[in-house]
């Protein structure tokens, strides 16, 4: 499966000593990180830079978390829609979703507010964890779009700026294991209003993504690859050359599945940049304010009905 997945979403290998701004192999990653968000709207990234050991540990926090009490995990709400505790949707009962917003004065601040709720008595140990595991998150993120803007022959400030006003969200999934007669529908077919979503899997499969034919596969659920998903504000953004990936969570194994993950929104507006529109690219979105976004989704659920809100 992961040759059939590297052979239709590239695998960047972000460990690479050499991929520094100005080198042969920056300019390479970017026009593969270009073309693929502009075809499936998605790849995928290796990297050794944060130890497994942490990844596992975090990985177990996170299950640490969704054991807790019901009453407890509901405690963790947040003034943004889907940035606090998801579970019990009747649509798709397996999914439970657990998210911490990083945007109060600093991770460390949002990570330890978010443990004080979960264990009052505090947890040092997952704030430790955490911690460390959302930095290289982030770091990764500020790459896969530092790359992105390159592609397009952006000036570095144009990156600047968009990662001064983002936000980013860091949360958890889990999905428990189906019964026989049960669905083993996880998620719905659904684009992300994000500009990346960065996932990490946690050996049991689950995450497929539907490519431009129409074909849907399999992400290797291997925890040593992450995938980035382009989500609708980078659709925006670019103004319609990204496509934001359509992609959905199906349980095939009897097996609970976790997964984590990062993702980015603008404090500001999302709006298309000036330099990707031309004669032969006439603007075709209206700018807007992100959490309005996020908030309208949560009423409307069709393609159609969701690009009604940024078509002009
Ligand atoms: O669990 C996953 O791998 C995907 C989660 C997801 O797509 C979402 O919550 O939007
Ligand atoms: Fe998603």
């Amino acid at each position: 499966m992961s040759s059939q997945v590297a052979f239709q979403i590239p695998v960047i290998d972000f460990t690479d000593e050499n991929l520094k701004p100005g080198t042969q192999p920056w300019f390479s990653a970017s026009q593969l990180v270009r073309s693929a968000l502009e075809v499936n709207g998605c790849f995928c990234v290796k990297s050794n830079k944060i130890p497994m050991e942490i990844c596992n540990s975090v990985f177990a926090l996170s299950k640490e978390v969704f054991d807790l009490p019901l009453h407890t995990k509901k405690q963790k709400v947040s003034d943004k829609p889907n940035h606090g505790y998801v579970g019990g949707n009747p649509r798709v009962p397996l999914y439970e979703t657990m998210g911490i917003d990083l945007d109060s004065p600093s991770n460390e601040e949002a990570i330890q507010k978010f443990a004080n709720i979960m264990w009052p008595s505090g947890n040092d140990h997952f704030c430790e964890k955490i911690n460390l595991y959302v930095k290289f998150l982030e770091e990764m993120d500020q790459t896969a779009k530092r790359l992105l803007f390159d592609a397009y022959g952006l000036a570095k400030k144009s990156c600047d700026s968009l990662l001064e006003s983002t936000n980013y969200l860091f949360r958890g999934f889990k999905y428990s294991a189906p019964q026989k007669t049960e669905s083993n529908i996880g998620l719905i077919p659904h684009t992300d209003s994000t500009y990346f979503t960065i996932l990490q899997q946690n050996n049991v499969a689950g995450l497929e993504v539907k490519l431009k034919n129409g074909e849907w596969i399999t992400i290797d659920p291997s925890p040593s690859l992450f995938i980035i998903l382009a989500g609708d504000a980078f659709k925006v953004w670019s103004n319609g050359r990204i496509t934001a990936c359509e992609h959905k969570v199906i349980i095939r194994e009897e097996k609970e599945r976790y997964s984590i993950g990062l993702s980015s929104f603008n404090s500001k507006m999302v709006e298309t940049l000036e330099e990707l529109i031309d004669e032969d690219h006439p603007r075709l979105y209206r700018a807007f304010d992100h959490y309005e976004f996020v908030a309208f989704r949560t009423t409307v659920k069709s393609p159609t009905e969701i690009s009604k809100f940024y078509l002009l």
